[in-house]
């Protein structure tokens, strides 16, 4: 059993008001000092002992007695590379806090995410201010199951080739906002613009662009973007800090400061006054018979909170990162629109064959290049899972009850064993004899049963508009544009931050069929 620092605290709070309770201040105040002192001294002792659970595995001093460090990398967001470090430095399995295991290894994700008896979702997950329940804070298996079967009709093949035009237009919009700022500035950030166009893009799609203007258009005043991404961070931050979560959201007035998720309810509040004008990705909870549930209105805000966070703010920055590899690997470029041409996903016009456009993964090097975007490009620290009372066998190790384990996304992504020479970006490593062949299963949108609901959408997305943008359009990174600088810069709290610009040029090309 952990002598987890909320039963410490339990204690201790316990024999202070004892103590206070006998009505000697100064000897109550005395004896609260000692046992402080005794539990800061105590406690590391017992976290480095054999006493502890996870006394057998490897891991520094420091991390097996505090969260501290890990909030701190987590805090600047390059928690990403220190795991990876300190995987180089202790093999698979690392301890990483005083109740944390960090296992990288094929084997591992398949306990932790893959099998039927895969660990639920930590408490990491709790923190929500919104009233309500929503699939991504679901954490037992039972009832984030019925909240997934509501969500996953809006990712069957018809609900994805429905949204079709309304993707399109929101590429093309892109396309002509990077079009008009260039030939206005003579040059075009894409940090700013592609989380603009992810937002709305799913503003389109799941709200019939009812969630607010476009941020395109308006070149987002109110930072609904940028706000986006402060708050995935912070709740990412909270993670290591929980009970400063929990205290801080029953002073009033605290969770009313939340931008986003007053965003989130106009959001719901706007879909339901106005009402779909087209079979958008939220009518679909609401349609149903006796056998299949519907959503309950009061929980469309937190799920729109979902959609915004979970599907815009991530789709802003996996288009970003391909923008960045395509960019600095423009060799293939060329063979991109090659083999575009070779399937006629656009006829002499340029206008898209919209069949095709829905199964652009049949492109060998179209898929490969969205998935070493995803393989390089995810800088995910981990998703934390908590281990079953009775405990779990994990990549061969026994791990008690009550832990927390995680498969670190990047570090995975960029092991040599599953990914050979893994820091070069290279779509080619996904073909074999002109096929695509999957090397090892990619982390990025998790897998088993909390894996990603909206992959399916995203992959969409990727590879329409990457095809679309090779097709369309000649864009080259301004002179000057130091890819290791922007690629150094790129900070990751579960969400990418970067630090960095990427200013581009951008024009029509001249023959684009
Ligand atoms: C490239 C873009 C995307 C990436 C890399 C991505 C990645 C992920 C990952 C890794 C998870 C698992 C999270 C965890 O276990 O903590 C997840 C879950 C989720 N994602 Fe995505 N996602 C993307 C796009 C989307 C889109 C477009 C939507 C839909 C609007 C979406 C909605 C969700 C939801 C609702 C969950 C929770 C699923 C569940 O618990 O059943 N995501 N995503």
């Amino acid at each position: 059993m952990y002598l987890s620092k909320h039963r410490v605290a339990i204690t201790f709070l316990g024999i202070s008001a004892f103590t206070a309770w006998t009505g000697d201040v100064q000897k109550s105040l005395k004896y609260s000092l000692i046992l402080l002192g005794s539990v800061l001294v105590v406690v590391p002792l017992y976290r480095l002992s054999q006493l502890h659970p996870l006394h057998r595995f490897p891991g520094s001093k420091w991390n097996k007695i505090t969260e501290l460090a890990m909030l701190c990398y987590t805090v600047l967001g390059i928690r990403h590379k220190k795991l990876r470090s300190l995987h180089d430095r202790y093999g698979r399995v690392v301890q990483t806090g005083p109740n944390t295991l960090s296992f990288v290894s094929a084997s591992a994700i398949s306990s932790i995410h893959g099998s039927a008896h895969a660990p639920d979702k930590a408490s990491a997950y709790e923190m929500q201010h919104l009233k309500g329940d929503g699939l991504f804070f679901l954490k037992d298996k039972a009832s984030h199951n019925r909240r997934r079967r509501i969500w996953n009709r809006s990712f069957s093949e018809e609900a994805i080739l429905g949204y079709q035009s309304a993707l399109v237009g929101e590429i093309e919009h892109l396309f002509n906002c990077l079009l008009e700022k260039t030939s206005h500035k003579g040059k075009v950030d894409l940090v700013r613009l592609l989380p603009q166009y992810a937002y709305d893009s799913m503003n389109a799609v799941f709200f019939s662009g009812h969630a607010f203007n476009s941020l395109l258009d308006s070149d987002d005043p109110a930072g609904i973007a940028p706000q986006g991404t402060a708050f995935f961070r912070l709740s990412e931050i909270f993670t290591h800090i929980q009970p400063l979560f929990h205290f801080l959201m029953l002073i009033p007035g605290i969770g009313s400061l939340m931008d986003f998720e007053k965003l989130s309810i106009r959001a719901a509040e706007a879909w339901f006054k106005k009402g779909p004008t087209f079979r958008d990705g939220i009518s679909y909870w609401f349609e149903g018979d006796e056998f299949q549930p519907k959503l309950p209105p009061e929980d469309l805000a937190i799920e729109s909170e979902t959609i915004l966070l979970g599907g815009a703010d991530t789709l802003g920055s996996t288009t970003t990162m391909l923008c960045y590899f395509l960019l600095t690997h423009p060799q293939w470029i060329p063979i991109l629109r090659e083999q575009l041409e070779l399937h006629n996903v656009f006829d002499e016009t340029g206008h898209p064959d919209a069949h095709l456009l829905n199964n652009l993964d049949s492109i060998p090097l179209i898929e490969a290049f969205v998935q070493e975007t995803l393989r390089l490009g995810t800088l995910l620290p981990g998703l934390p899972r908590v281990v079953p009372k009775g405990g779990m066998t994990i990549d061969g190790y026994d791990v008690p009850g009550g832990t927390i384990v995680t498969v670190p996304v990047w570090s995975y992504h960029v092991d040599a064993e599953y990914f050979p020479n893994p820091r070069k970006f290279d779509p080619e490593r996904w073909i074999e004899e002109g096929k695509f062949v999957v090397q090892a299963p990619l982390m990025a949108f998790s897998v088993g049963t909390f894996n990603c609901v909206g992959s399916k959408l995203a992959l969409t997305q990727l590879r329409i508009l990457l095809a679309m943008a090779v097709q369309k359009l000649d864009i080259t990174l301004v002179e000057g544009f130091d890819a290791e600088k922007f690629w150094n810069g790129i900070r990751n709290t579960r969400t990418h931050d970067f630090v960095e610009p990427m200013w581009v040029r951008v024009a029509k090309r001249n023959s684009p069929a």
